[in-house]
């Protein structure tokens, strides 16, 4: 999924998708259809296909012969979490991003700090100010008493995220059968009763995690809710809505306009734009 921005004072001017098109044998090229193009501009590719990683190179080639500089702006990292094994998935995708030859490549809350060493000239933006935007009144108040992060991973963004609201983070952490690798349950520290609490994560794939957590903490949905960065929504997240009261995540990744997850969608790119250009 790509599209093209070039700033304008007001906000942003989407030209749409257009100028991306194929052979009809499924070749990607680009259509010069927009000879106006201001510069700094923006691509935005969101998702794995690595053929979205190759139109998006060619716009920026077009951009640079024009001599405009371009920013990648890449809100969910293909490969990040691969970030260990062989093969190493981060590696090979942190070659298909840098093969764009970005000036510059922007990335929303990366899975962790592996991949993000492994890409040229990257701006990291973290979601902690997302959250809180997205979980707080105008007062900067929040009805969640407490932040629980699910596994080792993921602690350090949810001690940011209770950081920033004012409340105890609350520890969780994964429990994996040896044999298999597959996840077989949660130990979860004791959460104080009558309480909301909001689970952080970085991605929610198939779910798994999250129906698993929510069951280890024998809360009903009502007392919880669900913030992640990226919802890519695979496999069985359609339950997710009878374990979690509400769900919230960005239009980072494609998945998220899965329509059987009834997630709030919080826009990422002026978030990470505005971050950006501070
Ligand atoms: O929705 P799901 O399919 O359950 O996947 C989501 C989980 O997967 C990733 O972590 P991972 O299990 O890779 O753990 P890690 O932190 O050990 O890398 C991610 O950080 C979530 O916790």
């Amino acid at each position: 999924m790509i599209t093209t921005h070039a700033r304008v004072p007001e906000g942003w001017g989407i030209r749409g998708t257009d100028e991306f098109a194929r052979f009809p044998a499924g070749e990607r090229h680009v259509r010069d259809l927009a000879p106006e193009t201001e510069s700094p501009c923006y691509v935005v590719v969101r998702g794995a296909d690595a053929n979205d990683y190759i139109s998006a190179a060619m716009w920026i080639d077009l951009q640079h012969r024009k001599g405009h500089k371009v920013t990648a702006v890449v809100p969910y990292l293909p490969g990040a979490r691969q970030d260990r094994g062989r093969p190493f998935g981060a590696a090979v995708y942190a070659g298909l991003i840098n093969a764009m030859k970005a000036d510059r490549v922007a990335a929303f809350d990366p899975h962790s700090a592996v991949m993000p060493q492994m890409i040229d000239n990257l701006v990291v933006v973290d979601s902690t100010r997302a959250v809180r935007r997205a979980v707080t009144n105008g007062a900067g108040d929040t009805t969640y008493t407490g932040v629980i992060s699910p596994d080792a991973g993921a602690l350090e963004r949810a001690g940011k995220v209770a950081q920033a609201l004012h409340v105890p983070l609350y520890r969780a952490s994964k429990r994996r059968d040896f044999a298999t690798g597959a996840l077989s349950g949660f130990d979860c520290e004791a959460l104080p009763p009558g309480g909301r609490y909001l689970v952080v994560d970085d991605i929610c794939d198939g779910g798994g995690t999250f129906l698993g957590l929510a069951e280890a903490t024998g809360l009903p949905a009502a007392q919880l809710g669900l913030w992640v960065s990226h919802g890519v929504f695979s496999g069985r997240a359609d339950r997710l809505g009878l374990a979690f009261g509400e769900i919230i995540t960005t239009d980072s990744h494609p998945g998220h306009c899965r329509e059987d997850v009834a997630a709030r969608i919080v826009p990422v790119l002026p978030h990470m734009i505005s971050e950006i250009l501070q």
